[in-house]
């Protein structure tokens, strides 16, 4: 479904992402996971088709991603970290504008974004009667999420997408795409929040400094590092265990 091929970005002399492989099939959801500055946004805008690769190659249902851009676009859904919208729409115009871009006919879209809003338990009344610049920050998440979704991709990028959510919608959320994975969709999870990602993705990889260091079940990394948690695993591997001395040694400057 994703397949990846040396993947490269390099922005003037930094090595943005150097030179990732791998395959994800359909129905998996994979976490994708790295620290600040991994490189994890900028893989998820080479594979959505926003952002060009400096070299290497990937394809999206067969489609390659340079020669094929605009049919990538069309499998593929993008919750990007910035859920950036256009603030002077409703939701409903914002939605229905996504709808028209992606030449949905009108009754489906509306038919789609109304399974949505009963979904995230929004009233109907709530996406036509304010700007989206008056938003919360949960609310206008939930919108972009409906968005990535309206034109039913069979792949779905996520980056950080539990971000301004509650507990309720994050629970439903979760539940949500674990459905859409059944039912065949590829998900690309990317997330800082390691205990969700160890509970909902069949499949980690963790990428630093570009390159691809991890690549397989949660469950059996963590049980072949000894390290108990993902997250203790992440941090070994990237270099958290030493900031955490860091914190104690830094914490320890403000005793009277
Ligand atoms: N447009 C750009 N121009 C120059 N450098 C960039 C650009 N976009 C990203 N970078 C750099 O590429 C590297 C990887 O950034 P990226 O946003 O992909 O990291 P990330 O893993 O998503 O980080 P975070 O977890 O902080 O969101 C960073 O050093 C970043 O500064």
């Amino acid at each position: 479904m994703i397949s990846v091929q040396q993947l490269t970005k390099r922005f003037g002399e930094q090595v943005a992402v150097d030179g990732i492989t791998f395959e994800i099939p359909a129905g998996q959801i994979v976490g994708f996971l790295g620290p600040n500055g991994a490189g994890k946004s900028t893989t998820l805008k080479m594979l959505t088709g926003m952002l060009a690769p400096t070299s290497g190659t990937a394809t999206i249902c067969g489609h390659d991603l340079q020669s094929d851009t605009l049919e990538v676009k069309r499998h593929v859904g993008f919750v990007p970290e910035s859920g950036a919208v256009f603030e002077s729409l409703t939701g409903l115009e914002y939605l229905e504008m996504v709808a028209a871009l992606y030449a949905i006919p009108e009754a489906a879209a509306r038919a789609r974004i109304e399974q949505f809003i009963a979904f995230f338990d929004l009233s109907f009344s709530t996406l036509t009667d304010k700007l989206l610049g008056a938003y919360s920050k949960g609310m206008r998440r939930k919108v972009v999420i409906t968005s990535a979704l309206l034109h039913n991709p069979p792949v779905v990028f996520f980056d950080e997408p539990l971000d301004g959510l509650d507990a309720n919608a994050a629970v439903g959320f979760k539940a949500l795409i674990q459905t859409l994975a059944r039912e065949g969709k590829t998900i690309v999870y990317s997330s800082h929040i390691l205990d969700v990602v160890e509970r909902v993705c069949d499949r980690v990889l963790i990428i630093d400094k570009g390159r691809l260091l991890l690549d397989g079940k949660p469950e059996t990394l963590v049980a072949e590092s000894g390290a108990g948690t993902l997250e203790r695993l992440f941090t070994q591997l990237t270099g958290g265990t030493e900031l955490e001395r860091r914190a104690e040694d830094f914490a320890r400057t403000f005793r009277p």
